[in-house]
């Protein structure tokens, strides 16, 4: 549903010479320094399967930020392909590149850019406004997905009223609106405090996967990735160091890397297993 081939995204001056130059491995961190150059995303081969719900998680700087906006174009990649089902997002001209990210994908992020002065149902709307769906039409959509996100009654509410932990769900009910078949989010539950963060965590795996929503999710959070992620993969310095279901990172861990970041989840004959491994 959404693959990555090959994809590279360098920040540089002269991006196409340092992506030569990294390839045959001729760059090192200080050069890239004296270039003002960033590898961001370093070859990656990624597949998200349909109704797949997968968690990059990483420290920050990573490049997952940037691997999320190469699949909705925000950003373009230096080599490699982005695809979503058999369409090379490339190769969109700028009328399907709109209907891509207005009807096939939804994204939250951390911020979630919703209007201050719309009530809650309008700004769920807003998705079908811009596609023109009659206004009677697109209220009972947002009514059925205010519903679903635990916020049944609340349309008429102005937005900005409401707590951080509603406004993400405002946004994620925003996002589902035109019923895209692939979610982008965007450490969506980072900002908010840990009870809330969970709550929110465990019922968007839910509705993710009753929907069947193919899902490519950020987070710095090792305990969110393995909390809702079917399954997650590592970054570091702009690849990927092991993609794999989370008990296999537990269990098979690639490297040290990624065996200190899972460290928390090894179980020792005194430690049992913590319930979020699945
Ligand atoms: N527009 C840009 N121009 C130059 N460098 C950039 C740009 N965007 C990102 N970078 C650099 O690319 C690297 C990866 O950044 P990215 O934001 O993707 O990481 P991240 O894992 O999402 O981090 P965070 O969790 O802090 O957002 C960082 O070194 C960052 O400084």
């Amino acid at each position: 549903m959404i693959t990555l081939k090959e994809v590279w995204k360098i920040f540089s001056p002269d991006p196409q010479a340092t992506l030569s130059a990294a390839r045959q491995d001729d760059i090192d961190g200080k050069t890239l320094k004296q270039q003002s150059a960033t590898i961001a995303v370093r070859n990656v081969d990624l597949a998200v399967t349909p109704g797949e719900l997968l968690c990059v998680m990483g420290l920050s700087g990573c490049g997952k930020s940037t691997l999320i906006r190469l699949v909705n174009r925000l950003l373009t990649p230096t080599s490699g392909q982005v695809l979503i089902g058999d369409s090379d997002i490339g190769r969109l001209n700028t009328a399907q590149l709109r209907r891509l990210r207005s009807q096939d994908i939804g994204m939250v992020f951390q911020s979630h850019g919703l209007i201050g002065h719309l009530s809650v149902r309008d700004n769920v709307a807003l998705p079908l406004e811009i596609q023109r769906i009659p206004r009677h039409q697109r209220e009972d959509r947002a009514d059925e997905l205010l519903q679903r996100t635990g916020l049944g009654g609340l349309g008429d509410r102005n937005v900005s009223s409401l707590s951080g932990g509603m406004q993400q769900r405002v946004g994620l009910a925003r996002a589902l609106a035109a019923d895209p078949g692939i979610l982008l989010m965007d450490e969506p539950f980072s900002a908010l405090d840990p009870l809330i963060r969970r709550e929110l965590q465990d019922e968007f795996g839910r509705l993710s996967r009753d929907l069947g929503k193919t899902t490519l999710f950020i987070t710095h959070d090792v305990e969110e990735a393995f909390r809702i992620a079917d399954r997650v993969a590592l970054m570091r310095a702009g690849r990927i160091v092991q993609l794999g279901k989370p008990q296999e990172l537990v269990d098979a861990p690639a490297d040290d890397y990624v065996a200190r970041f899972v460290e928390p989840y090894r179980t020792t004959p005194e430690q049992p297993p913590l319930r979020m491994v699945q």
